[in-house]
């Protein structure tokens, strides 16, 4: 997990934040910016992986807003998936860095901030160009500030709190950590794979008269999850374990990640190891001289295309 605060000038680029969580080979990134009305901010929130494949955005960039915006306003557009505590720091953040429209902090202004955020986020709060007031060079935080003010007095204070809630309740960190209930899908898919520790009785039954084969995942599961991938160690206790559980079963490490990369990390001979995807496979080796035996390598399509000593592999 990543933080990037970048602070720059008026010309055309705007304050951005910028939240990510991948890895040094694909980004599932989650961006948030405030930007200006040259064009240049925007509002991203993405999820993607290697494949291609969950990747979702949540844009909330208004061209109501756009309309807002004269030459030196700005628009501020949010991930929908900050948490309410995140969106208020964001604009708190920006606040400071351009020194514009500073409100004193005080919890009135930090929720007029974040409720003027949940605008930006949702069109349906803005009114339509027509009924917009003319614009004044300014920033489009005043103007949001502005209406959100007349809302106050039209509405009082019970719309601020139906609006503070309904981000509260939408924010997926206070999910995350408030709520421990398991949707639909979630538990579905638990149901049909339960952990195998509370199955045991039933696959030592299941296992009757069969060989057992272990298949495990590396990173996440021999590894923690780490910042830097080229860091992620297999702790001595997890290597003592699965070179245990290779003396009772046929165990095989599967991983995205290139066969030589999983072994350097994993240093046990007596493995299989299908690298990159399962397009490198190498049983274990008979003795330390036998590392390299080609009668070890199992399936290996991509050697035709190796040419001399560069391969293409997966990280
Ligand atoms: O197929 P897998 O064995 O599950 O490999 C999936 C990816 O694992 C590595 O990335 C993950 O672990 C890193 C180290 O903890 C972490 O920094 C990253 O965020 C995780 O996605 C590996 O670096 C990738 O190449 C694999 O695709």
């Amino acid at each position: 997990m990543r933080q990037t605060v970048e602070g720059r000038d008026g010309l055309g680029e705007g304050e951005r934040r910028m939240v990510e969580g991948g890895d040094n080979h694909c980004e599932g990134q989650r961006m948030t910016e405030v930007g200006d009305c040259h064009g240049n901010g925007g509002s991203m929130a993405e999820g993607g992986d290697c494949h291609g494949e969950g990747r979702n955005m949540a844009e909330a960039r208004d061209a109501t807003a756009r309309q807002d915006c004269g030459p030196e306003e700005r628009f501020l557009v949010v991930d929908q998936n900050l948490s309410f505590a995140e969106m208020v720091s964001l604009i708190e953040e920006r606040d400071k860095m351009t020194k514009k429209n500073v409100v004193a902090s005080n919890t009135k202004s930090a929720i007029n901030m974040a409720i003027t955020v949940a605008a930006a986020a949702n069109s349906s709060l803005f009114t339509t160009a027509a009924q917009k007031p003319p614009v004044a060079p300014g920033s489009f935080f005043t103007i949001l500030q502005r209406k959100l003010i007349q809302n106050l007095e039209i509405n009082g204070a019970a719309r601020v709190n139906a609006w503070v809630d309904s981000m509260r309740a939408s924010s997926p960190t206070h999910v995350k950590s408030t709520t421990p209930s398991l949707s639909e899908d979630q538990s579905s898919w638990i149901l049909r794979h339960p952990s195998a520790l509370e199955m045991l009785e039933q696959i030592t039954n299941a296992s009757k008269g069969k060989q057992i084969v272990m298949f495990l995942d590396y990173d996440g599961t021999l590894s923690p999850i780490v910042e830097d991938p080229d860091r992620a160690y297999m702790s001595d206790a997890m290597r003592t374990t699965a070179r245990k559980l290779a003396r009772y079963f046929p165990t095989a490490i599967v991983s995205g990640r290139c066969r030589d990369k999983v072994y350097s990390f994993v240093q046990l001979a007596e493995l299989y190891y299908a690298g990159s995807h399962g397009m490198d496979i190498k049983g274990p080796s008979k003795g330390p001289k036998d590392k390299n035996d080609a009668q070890s390598v199992l399936f290996q399509p991509a050697s035709e295309f190796h040419q001399g000593s560069s391969r293409v592999k997966f990280p």
